[in-house]
């Protein structure tokens, strides 16, 4: 039987974020499935759908490193709110905090939500990104747990007595928002069954 050989990329994939805590889950969850190095760039926040921002977001990181890039946009969602924040959850967080966020809601009996992650794979600075999202349902609760990445201690996953701070690591990996988006790029790669060069 022939070996289907992949499409060889010039360069390794570069993992680009401003985020070191992204960071640390992408290494967690990839483990040693997809060869990546990262990049600490601070892209623009971008408005618009979340597809298009994390889309826009791996063309302007392919221009910057000239190769394959993968980035991520992450979205925190509540149903009241017809997905608000959204992709603006950032700047809500750093505005009005954890007590702020659970006040957005107060008018509101509904406090689902949902967790999306969405991963841009661009092959270079030509390339079409492709999109890849991941999505966590679940509700907004007073915070519980350690304060130590972004609105994980107000953000309980639907099954889960938890917060996302209050899981250990290994367990919210495995059920993340990121994880599933993770667990589509790495579909993407197995099919593409791409090759890349060995870096010294
Ligand atoms: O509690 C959390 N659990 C998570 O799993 C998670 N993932 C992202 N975030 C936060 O949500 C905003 C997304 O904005 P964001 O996607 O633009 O990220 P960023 O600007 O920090 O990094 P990047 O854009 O350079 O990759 C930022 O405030 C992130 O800190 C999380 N908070
Ligand atoms: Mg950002």
């Amino acid at each position: 039987m022939a070996t289907r050989i992949g499409l060889m990329l010039p360069r390794p994939v570069t993992f680009v974020t401003g985020n070191a805590k992204k960071l640390e889950e992408v290494r967690a969850i990839l483990g040693n499935s997809i060869p990546f190095r990262s990049l600490k760039l601070d892209l623009p926040e971008l408005q618009g759908e979340p597809e298009d921002i994390s889309k826009e977001k791996a063309r302007l990181a392919a221009i910057q490193v000239n190769g394959p890039v993968l980035v991520e946009d992450t979205c925190l969602c509540f149903n009241a709110l017809k997905g608000l924040p959204g992709p603006y959850i950032k700047w809500f967080l750093e505005k009005i905090g954890h007590e702020g966020l659970n006040n957005l809601l107060m008018a509101y009996e509904d406090k689902s939500a949902y967790a999306s992650c969405i991963f841009s794979f661009s092959l270079g600075p030509e390339s079409e990104p492709i999109t890849f999202v991941g999505k966590t349902p679940g509700k907004i609760v007073l915070p519980r747990g350690p304060n130590d990445f972004g609105w994980d201690p107000i953000f309980q996953p639907d099954g889960f007595d938890q917060t996302y701070a209050e899981m250990c690591k290994e367990e919210k990996n495995k059920i993340s928002h990121r994880y599933r988006a993770l667990a589509l790029v790495k579909s993407h790669f197995a099919e593409a069954n791409y090759t890349f060069p060995i870096e010294d």
